[in-house]
């Protein structure tokens, strides 16, 4: 399929203004087009993004004023990327310039006031593990506390006061040298608060992650940092809506799914699962996918009938932001890099939580009760048959 640039723009181009309101309500909650809901950036940032060749994006998702609590407004960053050096250069050719890329594009978050940031997939690598090689890949691997490009973002989160979440490869130095697909949460202090690992890992496609690292042991963590309780939610767990429920009963209030996928295999099914997501455990969710396409030296082939290759496919970028009541921001790019800055007032959360009454209505124990037995080796399936 030849690529195209958004579906929004698909949208714009042929549908006539007064229909493509209605399209847009439908479609994301909210007239896009009402300029209330975009923000105006300093013109250095506007300045700096195109000198990088960076879309910029913004959103604005209000709440209501209430007379006991004060909003708590913060920007919300989410980046999505392609590789820069090609995949056969030397590994740290690639991760440098990599780190150079993304530390350039957090300058011009900084300018447009992001407060809490997060980076896609392994998003300082090339997404290697259809490969199944593990050299040279698993030489990105690196510590999550100390590595060098956790390093290199703790010094960034320093100095622009911002929270940064910065899913790499993590080398468990401590527990046998083992990797793990890993979320590093880093203060605005510019301390490592602490990590989160993928807590469902891929067998479909290409996406041979299970030869590389095992299912994260480290449950679903909730970071309390100044702007706001955050969670991290990686990739293919978006399609287990358990996840997500569990970082909303942790109380997350906005949930980042750095994520890797292409176009031959999810397309259909990103827009819906993050948003879904955001509706059903009221918080942000922020749905970030790499993009571009990576070719490998080494044809490969997965066992899905496809004939050996060298690449993926497309990853389709188009990250977005939905709202604890189901709005939707404008995704970014299928084709080039973006950053993606929506305003975002967290009392929306719990006033969401009040009009739907979806905590309170939750079951957990009546769930509680059926998976505990569904996971018992005995278990039979509740089937009624007519008699
Ligand atoms: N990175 C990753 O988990 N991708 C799996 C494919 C998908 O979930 O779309």
């Amino acid at each position: 399929m030849a690529q195209f640039n958004s579906i929004e723009e698909i949208l714009e181009k042929y549908i006539p203004k007064e229909e493509l309101q209605k399209v847009h309500r439908g479609l994301y909650g909210f007239d896009i087009q009402d300029p209330s809901h975009y923000l105006k950036f300093d013109p250095k940032a506007k300045d700096l993004a195109d000198k990088l060749k960076l879309e910029v994006k913004s959103f604005r998702f209000p709440a209501l004023a209430e007379e006991l609590r004060k909003p708590r407004i913060v920007r919300i960053g989410a980046i999505q990327n392609s590789i820069v050096e090609p995949t056969d250069a030397p590994i740290r050719a690639q991760r440098d310039s990599l780190i150079k890329k993304i530390s350039s594009y957090i300058a011009v978050a900084a300018e447009c006031g992001v407060n809490v940031l997060c980076m896609q997939e392994t998003w300082n690598m090339p997404f290697a593990f259809c490969t199944r090689e593990k050299h040279p890949w698993t030489q990105f691997a690196e510590s999550a506390e100390d590595g060098p490009t956790t390093q290199a973002m703790r010094q960034l989160a320093g100095r622009y006061n911002m929270v940064i979440v910065s899913p790499i490869l993590e080398r468990d130095e401590s527990h046998g040298d083992t990797v793990w697909n890993t979320a590093v949460v880093i203060s605005n202090t510019g301390k490592v608060i602490g990590k989160t690992r993928k807590n469902h890992i891929p067998r479909v496609g290409d996406f041979n992650e299970s030869t590389y690292y095992m299912e994260s042991e480290l449950g679903h963590p909730v970071f309390d940092t100044q702007f706001g309780r955050i969670a991290v939610n990686i990739c293919y767990g978006r399609h287990h809506p358990q996840n997500w429920l569990m970082y909303g009963v942790n109380g997350a209030e906005i949930v980042f799914n750095p994520s890797a996928t292409v176009d031959s295999l999810s397309e259909a099914f990103w827009p819906i699962e993050a948003r879904n997501a955001a509706i059903a455990n009221n918080y942000f969710s922020v749905a970030i996918n790499r993009v571009g396409t990576e070719n490998f030296a080494h044809e490969f082939t997965s066992g899905d009938g496809r004939s050996a290759h060298h690449d993926f496919g497309h990853f389709y970028g188009s990250s977005y932001v939905t709202a604890p009541n189901g709005a939707r921001s404008p995704g970014l790019s299928r084709v080039s890099d973006g950053l993606l800055v929506v305003e975002a007032d967290l009392n929306l959360c719990r006033q969401v939580k009040d009009q739907w009454g979806f905590r309170m209505t939750q079951r957990l124990d009546l769930y509680a009760e059926s998976l505990a037995k569904a996971v018992k080796p005995d278990f039979q399936p509740q089937i009624i048959a007519e008699k």
